[in-house]
């Protein structure tokens, strides 16, 4: 073909558009994906996020016929009004706490990517409201991003959690004619980059607070029969768990787990957080403090349930000092760590550099 014929040719079919970098290497962006939270605390809103949430078949695992007369019939109508107050407690004046603080880490990230000499756009999307993982998506390869990283923010992998992103982001790509390649964390219970910033953070509180008789680091539960059934979530809770206590070992305070959060009729993890602590308490043990390691941002679950709800059970039951450990949200260190499991988990593609 004549070099003329084909440059006609390329030309109109776009190829010689300025903008084709063919030379260029493909963009790298970096997805973080938490849980969801409602977009406001209202009743309709709790209402929306938690018809969405739990109409999950990877968080709900009833034959979803039977499960969504349930949900329609006796959780929607009574659950969001409940939980409006509670959320009233928690909201912040840029809105939810889990919101907040995992755009901080987003924010954060890229920042730090960018401090390391990459850019790299890092977004945030939710799998549940807003923002959307598919608008998220979408803005990450309008930017040009060929290569996707997606970070579930669990520490600890459960098909509830992590799978059911993965799930959503597989479907993203089945409806694009030209896919981004993509990857995903799996988890990282145990890696030095989130053990090390959380027991600075244990070591922090008790430089202001002392140290308490004894640790508890609650985990967000799930069905004892997902684990049955092969879910690692239990097993690598309890890796984080072991990671801390060696961590901590010549601190000389013992390090327990537990679960909190139960949702349905179901037996799940145990121990059970808040009777926990009341059994504690009514042995005498005076003080404790609570870390919640499996969030890295703080929610409902955490400043609710734990700082306002299990302290009131413990002191209740006879305890005398309770501290909260907030998560690690936008701790510095713990961007640096995320920093670094990211960079580790980009490796072998190519990262752009900041050019100035
Ligand atoms: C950190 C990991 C989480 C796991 C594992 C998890 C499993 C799980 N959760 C429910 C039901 C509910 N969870 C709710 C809130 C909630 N859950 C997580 C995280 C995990 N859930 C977060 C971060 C939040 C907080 C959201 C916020 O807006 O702040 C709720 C809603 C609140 C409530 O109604 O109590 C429900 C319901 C199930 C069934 C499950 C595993 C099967
Ligand atoms: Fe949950
Ligand atoms: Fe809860």
């Amino acid at each position: 073909m004549c070099s003329k014929k084909y440059y006609a040719e390329a030309a109109e079919n776009n190829l010689l558009d300025p903008h084709i970098r063919t030379l260029a290497a493909p963009r790298v962006g970096v997805l973080l994906v938490n849980l969801g939270t409602p977009a406001t605390a209202t009743a309709g809103d709790i209402r929306r996020y938690l018809a969405q949430f739990l109409s999950d078949q990877r968080v709900v695992e009833l034959p979803a016929a039977l499960w969504q007369i349930i949900l329609r019939c006796f959780v929607l109508p009574f659950r969001p009004r409940k939980l409006v107050p509670k959320y009233a407690s928690i909201w912040m004046d840029q809105g939810s706490p889990l919101l907040v603080y995992s755009q901080a880490q987003a924010q954060g990230l890229q920042q730090q990517l960018q401090a390391h000499g990459h850019s790299i756009p890092v977004r945030l999307a939710m799998r549940y409201g807003k923002p959307a993982m598919h608008d998220v998506l979408n803005e990450l390869t309008a930017l040009g991003c060929e290569r996707i990283l997606m970070v579930p923010m669990y520490p600890q992998y459960a098909a509830s959690t992590t799978a059911t992103a993965v799930d959503e982001l597989n479907r993203y790509l089945r409806k694009r004619r030209n896919q981004p390649e993509t990857r995903f964390i799996k988890s990282f219970c145990q890696h030095p980059a989130y053990i090390q910033p959380l027991v600075q953070s244990i070591q922090r509180h008790w430089q202001q607070h002392g140290k308490p008789q004894r640790l508890l680091l609650s985990f967000h539960g799930i069905p004892r029969r997902s684990v049955v059934a092969g879910d690692p979530y239990y097993r690598e809770c309890m890796l984080t768990t072991a990671a801390v206590r060696e961590a901590l070992i010549d601190a000389d305070v013992p390090v327990f787990a537990s679960f909190q959060s139960r949702f349905g009729a179901d037996q799940w993890l145990e121990p059970y957080t808040e009777p926990t602590l009341r059994q504690w308490a009514k042995e005498g043990v005076q003080s404790v403090q609570v870390a919640c390691p499996g969030f890295l941002a703080d929610c409902l679950e955490t400043l609710e349930e734990i700082q306002q709800e299990c302290r009131d059970a413990f002191l209740e039951e006879g305890g005398q000092n309770f501290s909260y450990i907030a998560c690690l949200n936008d701790d510095k260190d713990w961007i640096a760590g995320l920093s670094d499991i990211v960079l580790q988990n980009l490796g072998g593609w190519e990262l752009p550099k900041v050019t100035n």
